[in-house]
């Protein structure tokens, strides 16, 4: 039987490549130890799936009659353990992968003997095998909509030259980045040096669970951040922030604004249930509301000093810590940029005079940023840019500060962020 680790990366991957779905979020329960095994297995083989797929092809009899998804799975989880992952022995790597080809789910029984054949074979020369694996085409791990991302995220700084630079560095997993909500920070996390209010944790330290799990400090990614570290000094009494769960984002717009009435929306049940879980245990106060925020500000009259439209998006700019993103089918582009346009019509008309409104997605295509900006500035010339962050943070600011959001990614540690501000005179 294998372990429960292996289990579920073996499911974990049946997801993204049978169903293209995401990650089911299962990773802290159940595990203890393995957690770790689990995880950097199954990073591994989302990040070298196209070559660990080219590897087995020309082993096979008959390539050309097709590789079952099950013999896939089994066979990239034996060879990533044997190549990369030094402290798994052989008898691990080869024996749990031929128990999975033998599950009826997981693997595919006819292959059980192919799987321990060729995994036998590769365990006889573990150092020859990742080299060979190494040696394949990076470009074998990139689908298309990687590629695309990427260029995405380099063309605005016309740095489409260092696209390779951009995707190995986005193949290291992401280093977290926390933040302080009561007391004092623990041992271990350390300000981070570019980023106020920012803490990093330093090598070796232990993840702060403890801590975290006491509600007494937050993890939230650096892009995040700076983002909410806008510059306005405009009295705020009303924010409404229009698509809140998890509450990360809501969180800190009730810390900078204390005193200010907190409208929160957001249209998911079960994501509504975990907005209100996370702004009970920090403590803070929110009007949560359940709601398709289109459809909410489109009815309300009412009107808000501070608009915070941290759209639903495609997620293109969170592939490093979302390593099977490159795999899904993205066929849903054309659904959230219309939603994200909606949103912003809507949101932009429910602006008070004097008020701030951002929007932003964790994407660096242009249709779900640029293109919005742009549209937003023909259809409603009453609302003016808002230049808020430090200009290092923009792409092509001229001044001191910028009104665009559009971290250089090579240069900046944190997810892929489009953003911006408008003012309303
Ligand atoms: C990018 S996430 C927000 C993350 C959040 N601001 C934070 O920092 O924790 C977008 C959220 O919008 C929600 N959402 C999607 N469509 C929506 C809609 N039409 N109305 C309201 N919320 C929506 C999603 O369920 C998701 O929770």
């Amino acid at each position: 039987m294998p372990t429960p680790a292996r289990l579920h990366v073996a499911h974990a991957l049946h997801e993204v490549f049978g169903e293209k779905g995401r990650v089911p979020d299962i990773w802290d329960r159940d595990l203890g130890e393995d957690a770790h095994l689990a995880q950097a297995l199954l990073g591994l083989c989302l990040r070298r799936w196209g070559r660990l797929q080219a590897w087995v092809t020309p082993q096979l009899k008959d390539p050309s009659r097709g590789v079952p998804l099950g013999t896939r799975v089994t066979l990239a989880m034996g060879l990533a353990q044997l190549a990369w992952l030094p402290g798994v022995s052989n008898h691990a790597a080869v024996n749990e992968s031929v128990d999975l080809a033998a599950d009826r789910d997981l693997g595919f029984v006819p292959h059980k003997g192919l799987v321990n054949a060729l995994l036998r074979r590769a365990a006889k020369d573990r150092a020859a095998l990742a080299a060979a694996l190494d040696a394949l085409p990076a470009t074998l791990d990139r689908p298309a909509a990687a590629e695309r991302a990427l260029r995405a995220a380099l063309a605005p700084h016309q740095a489409e030259a260092e696209l390779e630079t951009l995707w190995t560095r986005l193949q290291r997993p992401p280093r977290p980045a926390f933040r302080l909500l009561v007391g004092e920070a623990p041992e271990g996390l350390t300000p981070d040096a570019d980023l106020p209010g920012c803490l990093r944790l330093a090598d070796e330290a232990p993840f702060p669970r403890p801590w975290l799990e006491a509600a007494q400090g937050m993890v939230q990614d650096r892009s995040s951040q700076a983002l909410l570290a806008y510059a306005w000094d405009r009295p705020v009494t009303r924010i409404l922030d229009a698509c809140a769960a998890p509450g990360g984002k809501t969180t800190t717009l009730a810390l900078r604004h204390p005193g200010a009435a907190l409208t929160a929306l957001e249209v998911h049940p079960r994501r509504v249930a975990r907005l209100r879980q996370t702004l009970q245990q920090r403590g803070l106060e929110a009007q949560v509301i359940q709601a398709d925020a289109a459809e909410w500000l489109e009815t309300t009259d009412a009107t808000f000093d501070l608009i915070l439209l941290d759209a639903p998006c495609s997620g293109s700019g969170t592939l490093q810590k979302h390593p099977e993103w490159p795999w899904l089918a993205h066929d849903d582009l054309p659904r959230l940029t219309g939603l994200q346009r909606r949103l912003l019509a809507a949101a932009a008309d429910r602006l008070a005079p004097g008020g701030l409104l951002i929007f932003a997605v964790c994407s660096w295509l242009p249709e779900e940023g640029e293109a919005h900006r742009e549209w937003l500035a023909e259809a409603r010339p009453e609302l003016r840019p808002a230049a808020v962050w430090p200009a290092a943070l923009g792409a092509d600011s001229d001044g001191a500060t910028t009104a665009f959001f559009r971290p250089h990614p090579l240069r900046w540690e944190g997810e892929g962020f489009q953003a911006f501000a408008v003012r309303r005179h």
